[in-house]
């Protein structure tokens, strides 16, 4: 193994998205380390605006800053209401993004959640909830008044279902804001959340969408509020996702950043954590004990270094 690519695995304090570990790649270059993390699923091609994300961190490095910090939710998996009170009085954010729609659960189990968040929270936070695109149109409708309800007033609903076109026709029934997430990272063409004005907010992650200056060109082609938010990365990936929030012209709500806070452990000696619900705008430094306590076992390496190959040129050899 050479020194210019590290593969670590980090066991997470709770489930999230259907995963307890989370893996990915440092790779190192001229501007210092870059993280390629993209979820195990996924086919090469999409996992290739990650790698793009990946080298920009590593090669260039990221456009000057605007601000010197960055307000974060914090964010509540789709956890019992106990865990999430304290999830979110652990965290110190005013603002919480609550997971909901989880599959296998119930309305009432995300409305008994989001009830504890907003009791947490006291009564001027903000709440947002995110169904990951998992209701119909009428279940959407339908949940999002009764989410409204239990959280005393949602700040916004993330994609409360999955195609762009029923993302517009919710929009339209519904008084609550619409946030669009997979509708813009996961889409062919990012802009019709736009064309059909779907949506209130853009979500934009930078692994997703390639990297920061691809996500600081989306935000002012969509002419939407955007929220930036995290892939569950270490401090090394979620400081890319910081860079974005730091850059842009305007920023009018907390972003999804606070992630570092699911993970066990990080990569880095001082982790991308907030304070008072704001985090550093800063680029953390890898710490060589943090790597070799965190090395993922051979075969996971093996595994990598071949998905590596396989959605761009190794450059580790
Ligand atoms: O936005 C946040 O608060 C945290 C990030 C988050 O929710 C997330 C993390 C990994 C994959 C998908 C998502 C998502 O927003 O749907
Ligand atoms: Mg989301």
């Amino acid at each position: 193994m050479t020194d210019d690519l590290h593969v670590f695995a980090i066991p997470l304090r709770t489930r999230f998205r259907g995963i307890t570990v989370r893996e990915g790649v440092l790779l190192r270059g001229a501007a210092g380390w870059g993280e390629w993390s993209p979820f195990l699923e996924y086919d090469d091609a999409t996992a290739r605006p990650w790698l793009a994300c990946a080298r920009e961190t590593a090669d260039l490095g990221w456009p000057a800053p605007v601000r010197d910090v960055v307000p974060v939710n914090v964010t509540v998996p789709a956890t019992d209401p106990e865990r999430a009170h304290a999830i979110v009085t652990a965290g110190g954010c005013r603002t919480a993004k609550v997971k909901v729609a989880e599959r296998g659960q119930t309305l009432a189990e995300d409305e008994a959640r989001v009830e504890a968040v907003r009791d947490a929270l006291g009564p001027d936070g903000l709440v947002r909830v995110d169904a990951n695109g998992a209701w119909d149109v009428d279940e959407a409708v339908r949940a999002i008044a009764a989410l409204d309800r239990a959280a005393g007033g949602l700040e916004y609903v993330e994609q409360p279902v999955a195609s762009v076109e029923d993302l517009a026709v919710v929009r339209r029934r519904v008084a609550v804001p619409i946030a669009a997430d997979e509708s813009i990272r996961r889409a062919d063409d990012p802009y019709r959340v736009r064309d059909l004005e779907a949506a209130d907010i853009a979500v934009l992650k930078v692994q997703p969408l390639g990297g920061v200056r691809a996500c600081l060109r989306i935000a002012e082609d969509i002419g939407l509020p955007v929220v930036v938010s995290s892939a569950v990365e270490s401090s090394v990936g979620i400081a890319a996702g910081v860079a974005l929030a730091a850059a842009l012209p305007e920023l009018r709500h907390a972003c999804g950043l606070a992630t570092v806070q699911l993970l066990t452990d990080d990569v880095v000696a001082e982790p991308m954590l907030p304070v008072d619900g704001m985090l550093r705008v800063t680029r953390p430094e890898v710490d060589d004990a943090a790597l070799a306590r965190l090395g993922a076992a051979a075969d996971r390496v093996a595994h990598w270094r071949g998905r590596l190959a396989s959605v761009g040129q190794d450059r580790s050899s």
